[in-house]
């Protein structure tokens, strides 16, 4: 039983893995692993943690179709082609719920950053630019109080999201979702609405859809202008969820108020992305999930499906179930 991790994770999950007999090989080097080096190296393995950007497409999944199992550190898969798994029959984790508290956290902190210009007056300071004779009415925010949060994807963020604002801000919750959400209907009074609906009614329009073939660039200018000109958007799902080149115009016509990002495309973004010196606009580095409760809790859930996976079990996981 050989697994291959494609980057250094919590040690409490290298532990569980070789507490049960498991051989793990972790790549360690600064350098990005090539994607013709992770098709070597997994070839030697019979199982995949996988961490981080790789694309594990159809003709990875092909050529390692030897797989017992891929585990995920991440609950997004969008960088996993599904379909692929299933017609080599590899089984495929995630790891959810984990990391939702903490991923709220920076939904929270980007939408609050915005609506008074935090990162921004931050920066002020360290140019040496804190006027004391500024005017009463220069860089004024916008508070949030009794304000229409509006929830592209509520799923296990998206609510957790939802029910933050209420309680903290006691934010009316509209929502756009594949299906509808009743407890977040009785529990928060929450509504259901269009996509278009939900564009015009947001004040804080917060995304938390997983990428697919239907989300990806669905916030374009068209979108934006929709939305009202005191609107904040916050992404904190994926970059491609976006069109950068379109929020960018959006935020320089005044065409809505602000943004929140902690997803780019590409991500890294680039030091002189025009975004990052905007005064309504807060960036970070896809931080989501980067807590130490967090990352242990999902080193634990990966193993313990890598586990599963070795001894031919379920896995507790599953993203492509189809495969049983
Ligand atoms: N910034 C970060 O570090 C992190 C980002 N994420 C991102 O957040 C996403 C959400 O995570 P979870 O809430 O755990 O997933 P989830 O699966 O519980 O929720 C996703 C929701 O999006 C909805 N959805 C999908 N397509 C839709 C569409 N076309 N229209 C409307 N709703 C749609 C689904 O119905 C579901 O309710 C992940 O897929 C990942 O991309 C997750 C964790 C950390
Ligand atoms: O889990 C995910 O999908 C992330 O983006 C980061 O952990």
């Amino acid at each position: 039983m050989k697994v291959f991790v494609t980057k250094p994770i919590p040690d409490i999950g290298i532990h569980l893995m070789q507490d049960q007999g498991i051989d793990v090989t972790i790549w360690d080097q600064d350098r990005p692993l090539m994607q013709q080096e992770l098709i070597e190296i997994t070839k030697q393995h019979s199982a995949l943690l996988s961490v981080g950007p790789n694309r594990l497409d159809a003709n990875f999944l092909k050529e390692c179709r030897h797989l017992k199992v891929i585990a995920l550190y991440s609950v997004g898969y969008d960088h996993i082609d599904v379909e692929a798994a299933v017609q080599s029959t590899i089984p495929v984790a995630n790891t959810p719920n984990v990391l939702s508290d903490a991923t709220t956290d920076i939904a929270f902190i980007l939408m609050l950053a915005v609506s008074r210009k935090a990162f921004y007056m931050h920066k002020q300071i360290i140019n040496g630019a804190w006027n004391s004779n500024r005017s009463t009415k220069a860089n004024l925010g916008i508070e949030l109080k009794n304000k229409t949060l509006g929830i592209l994807g509520l799923g296990r963020i998206g609510q957790e999201m939802a029910k933050r604002c209420k309680g903290a801000y006691n934010m009316n919750i509209l929502y756009c979702n594949r299906a509808a959400n009743m407890v977040a209907e009785e529990e928060l009074q929450a509504t259901k609405v269009s996509f278009a609906e939900l564009l015009q009614r947001s004040d804080v329009l917060s995304v938390h859809c997983s990428l697919t073939a239907e989300t990806k660039g669905v916030f374009d200018l068209a979108a934006f202008k929709k939305m009202k000109p005191s609107a904040i958007f916050i992404n904190t799902a994926r970059g491609q969820i976006h069109q950068e080149q379109d929020l960018i115009k959006a935020l320089q016509d005044g065409i809505i108020w602000g943004a929140g990002l902690d997803v780019t495309n590409p991500e890294p973004m680039k030091p002189d992305n025009p975004l990052l010196f905007m005064p309504n606009v807060a960036v970070l580095p896809h931080i989501g999930s980067a807590t130490v409760e967090a990352r242990n809790a999902m080193a634990r859930l990966a193993a313990e499906n890598i586990i599963c996976g070795l001894k031919g079990e379920r896995l507790p996981n599953i993203v492509n179930p189809e495969v049983y």
